[in-house]
């Protein structure tokens, strides 16, 4: 049987309704069922000229797909979408959206979920308070998350996500650096297969705080959580200077790094594989994988934004899922 992924088409005045007809239009082997309006979708459909066939979904299993079908579990919009014009009135169907999703995950009624992008100040414009489909996951889940974005050749997590520079230094405090290795550490082994995996942890500052001259959070945080986890086997540098951590010299050195903040590392990835990359969510019960971009509004309903990210995130979620089927047929957790 395929694996039931659970699509969420994020602002419905975005690029997300489209990226979600090009997937289906692929011939990936996987039961795809969008959580979003039907006629949304079947209007991104005829944006992009191309030919979908929506199937109510009736929770059950199939064995084949023909490129360009999909199930649809029809979570109705507030008021018709504009594209390129986000509307609020739409925030708690994209919240709607989500929910089911994680809630469905974690029924094991989807094998797990694939998001596209969202605007999170329609959600914020609404009055309710948000940062991302990252902390709203883990509030529901009630759990720990680290964000990871990855493509090929490069995986970053993030010791902060969605704060405003301002508040980064004391967020990272002792105990949610230590939390956030421990889960980069185990779900770079359940997710990827790395046994021992080696991690590289940037510095806040410049130059990782030049011995004290540039900035102490290096001394006082960074280095006695790095001490205290090597002592216990974990293959941690650093804190390496931002600067120079992704120079071809450095790389071959580490399965993954540890940035401090958003736009310390996103960066590098996005200028080099924004085609390639995918953001994932680490330490979820469920298994959640997303695009690296955003809504693009300026290209909503134009039928040109590129599927690729999503589509990749799409074949992520299916390796993960078949990773976990076989970890657990050998027992393990
Ligand atoms: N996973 C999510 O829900 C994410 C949501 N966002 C949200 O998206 C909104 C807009 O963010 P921006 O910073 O403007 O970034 P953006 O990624 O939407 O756009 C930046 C530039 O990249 C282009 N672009 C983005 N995706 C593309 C695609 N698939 N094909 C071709 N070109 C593409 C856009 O046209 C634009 O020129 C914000 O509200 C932000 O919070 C941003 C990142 C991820
Ligand atoms: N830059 C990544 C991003 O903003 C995605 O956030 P999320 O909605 O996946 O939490």
């Amino acid at each position: 049987m395929l694996p039931r992924l659970a699509l969420t088409a994020g602002e419905p005045a975005g690029i997300g309704p489209e990226l979600l007809v090009r997937l289906a239009a692929t011939p990936l082997a996987a039961n795809f069922v969008a959580i979003a309006d039907r006629d949304l979708l079947q209007r991104a459909a005829a944006r992009c000229s191309v030919k979908l066939d929506l199937i109510d979904d009736d929770g059950g299993q199939i064995d084949t797909r023909a490129p360009g079908s999909m199930r649809v579990r029809h979570i109705p919009l507030a008021v018709e979408e504009i594209p390129g014009r986000p509307d609020p009135h739409n925030a708690r169907h994209v919240l709607a959206t989500l929910t089911e999703a994680a809630e469905g995950c974690r029924g094991r009624r989807y094998a797990a979920v694939v998001t596209a992008p969202l605007q999170k100040s329609s959600i914020n414009d609404a009055g309710i308070p948000f940062s991302g489909h990252t902390e709203f996951f883990a509030a529901q889940s009630h759990a720990d998350v680290v964000m990871m974005l990855a493509s090929p050749e490069l995986r970053v997590a993030l010791a902060t996500t969605h704060l405003p520079l301002i508040n980064v230094s004391a967020a990272i405090t002792p105990a949610s650096l230590e939390r956030t290795l421990r889960i980069v550490h185990d779900e770079l082994r359940a997710k990827f297969g790395f046994a021992e995996p080696r991690i590289a942890v940037l510095g806040l500052n410049p130059h990782a705080g030049e011995n004290g001259h540039l900035g102490r959070e290096e001394i006082d945080t960074i280095i006695p959580v790095l001490e205290k986890l090597r002592a216990q086997g974990m293959r941690l540098s650093g804190p390496l200077p931002a600067d120079t951590a992704f120079v071809p010299a450095q790389r071959q050195h580490y399965d993954a790094v540890l940035a401090m903040y958003h736009d310390q590392a996103l960066p590098v990835l996005k200028s080099e594989a924004f085609d390639r990359t995918v953001n994932l969510t680490l330490g979820l019960p469920f298994i959640r994988t997303s695009v690296d971009h955003g809504t693009a509004l300026d290209l909503a309903g134009s039928g040109k934004a590129d599927p690729s990210s999503l589509i990749a995130a799409a074949h992520m979620a299916l390796d993960l899922v078949a990773r976990r089927a076989m970890s657990s047929s050998q027992g393990h957790s």
